[in-house]
């Protein structure tokens, strides 16, 4: 349909150089292609024109000081994507790469992503080009504390909540809530994902990984199939693989494999998980220090790899997740992966696979969760946060875990239901885009032309 090239063509002529935006766009544009045709109500009103236009975009100068005395200056973003369906909801990335296209991208998907959940809330995204990595921890608080005193004006428990994401974790959060108490002197649940201590919903730090690994017990349960057994491999050490490791081990799968940008581990006798923990977690170190301890375990350096994309992916197993970031998974990593049996791919990371891998996925007939259905566990806990906060109760971790398993099971089913409807039964891509799409549309279509 000549929709999708004309709204590409008109995002690349009026917001350059921003492929990763791009990508998520035609992602989501050739899915919906049905619905379009059968609704034409959505083209008259603009809905697409409408939605690849973020609400409201904030970029700012984030200075502050380093150990040394220098003065430091990052660019800052919030992008307030969509607020059809409640306030924006999405997490803050802070690495070197940020821009405002890989914002965008993040905060694109974020709109279907929320709307799968069933959950009250719109879709936003933000982060800075700052790296953590090797920064003292005083660095870490002057930055977060520069950064919200910004962002403080922009966001507020109706209007836009914000939480963690790649270089963003519990400690993080800290920082910027109390900067941003400090500044408005008030105690709002303005963030998700912060300590059990002060607010923080139990299961939030586990959710995403958790939640992908549900979202996988329900794409094995259709074939009749259980995790209990099954070799996996698992990309990233942050805080979605550790907790999809975690998970894994809970069900009686092995997962043998972790990265981070340096560098894979290969673990036959399975991924040491306190180890991994103490490392990344607890000391924000590096991979290779794994070896450390576990001599046995093989570790190959992002130098040492000749391709693209990610040594892992050439490993043996059977269910992959991919939970580091976006196209860590190539054309040339998926064919490896279908020619060496691997039979789930799961994605807990943001657009992880190039659009070739997820072609050559559907065409396979492989299972595949696409990231936007997979990883949805992480800001639909957030959102039991926000209800957790604005009630002042506190729940149990088993009653929250609970809730994020119904969250999960009915995603799937939700993206399977409209997969079967569209004549696609097995492509939850399509499902899950559309599923997500019609929410946000008929959202906006009631809400009249804003
Ligand atoms: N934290 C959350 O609740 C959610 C996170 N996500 C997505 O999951 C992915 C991982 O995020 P987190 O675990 O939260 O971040 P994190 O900062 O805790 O961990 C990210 C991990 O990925 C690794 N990594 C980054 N770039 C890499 C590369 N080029 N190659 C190999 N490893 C690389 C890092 O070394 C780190 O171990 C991201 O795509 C994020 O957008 C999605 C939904 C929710
Ligand atoms: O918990 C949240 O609000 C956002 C999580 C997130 O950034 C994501 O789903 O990609």
């Amino acid at each position: 349909m000549a929709f999708i090239k004309d709204t590409i063509e008109k995002l690349k002529q009026t917001s350059p150089a921003q492929s990763e935006f791009y990508q998520a766009v035609e992602d989501v544009l050739e899915s919906i292609e049905p619905i379009i045709e059968e609704r034409p109500k959505y083209q008259k009103q603009g809905i697409i024109e409408r939605l690849v236009e973020p609400e409201r975009q904030i970029m700012f100068r984030v200075p502050w000081v380093d150990d040394e005395g220098n003065v430091q200056v990052n660019k800052g973003y919030r992008v307030e994507f969509n607020s059809a369906l409640g306030p924006y909801k999405g997490g803050l990335r802070f690495h070197p790469s940020v821009n405002a296209g890989i914002i965008k991208f993040l905060g694109f998907e974020q709109i279907f992503k929320n709307a799968l959940t069933g959950l009250p809330i719109g879709g936003g995204k933000g982060g800075a080009n700052f790296d953590p990595k090797g920064k003292s921890d005083a660095e870490i608080m002057r930055f977060c504390q520069s950064f919200m005193t910004e962002l403080h004006r922009h966001i507020g428990p109706n209007t836009d909540v914000p939480a963690g994401d790649i270089g963003v974790g519990t400690r993080e959060i800290g920082y910027m809530f109390g900067q941003y108490k400090r500044l408005v002197n008030r105690f709002d649940g303005v963030l998700t994902g912060k300590s059990h201590l002060w607010g923080g919903s139990y299961v939030r730090k586990q959710a995403t990984g958790y939640g992908a690994v549900y979202f996988a017990q329900c794409l094995l349960e259709d074939s009749n199939e259980t995790i209990e057994g099954k070799r996996c491999l698992v990309s990233g050490s942050g805080n979605v693989a550790i907790y999809a490791i975690e998970k894994l081990y809970e069900l009686g799968a092995k997962p043998v494999t972790c990265s981070d940008s340096s560098g894979t581990i290969y673990h036959e006798q399975g991924i040491d998980l306190d180890l991994l923990k103490r490392i990344k977690e607890e000391n924000h170190g590096r991979l290779h220090e794994y070896l450390e301890t576990h001599e046995n375990a093989q570790y190959t350096s992002r130098e040492d790899y000749p391709d693209d994309g990610h040594c892992v992916w050439r490993y043996k197993g059977d269910i992959a997740f991919p939970c580091a970031t976006q196209n860590e998974l190539t054309d040339k990593d998926a064919q490896a992966l279908l020619e060496n049996g691997c039979r789930y791919i799961v994605e807990g990371a943001n657009m992880p696979s190039t659009q070739g891998a997820v072609d050559l996925f559907i065409e396979s007939g492989v299972g595949y969760g696409p990231g936007k259905a997979a990883n949805a566990g992480g800001v639909a806990t957030s959102q039991l946060e926000m209800a957790q906060n604005a009630s002042m109760l506190r729940w149990s971790f088993d009653e929250v875990d609970c809730k994020l398993q119904s969250i999960m099971r009915n995603i799937y089913r939700d993206s399977k239901r409209t997969a079967e409807e569209f004549n696609h039964p097995s492509n939850l891509v399509l499902g899950a885009n559309i599923a997500g799409f019609r929410k946000v549309a008929d959202a906006m279509l009631e809400q009249g032309v804003v």
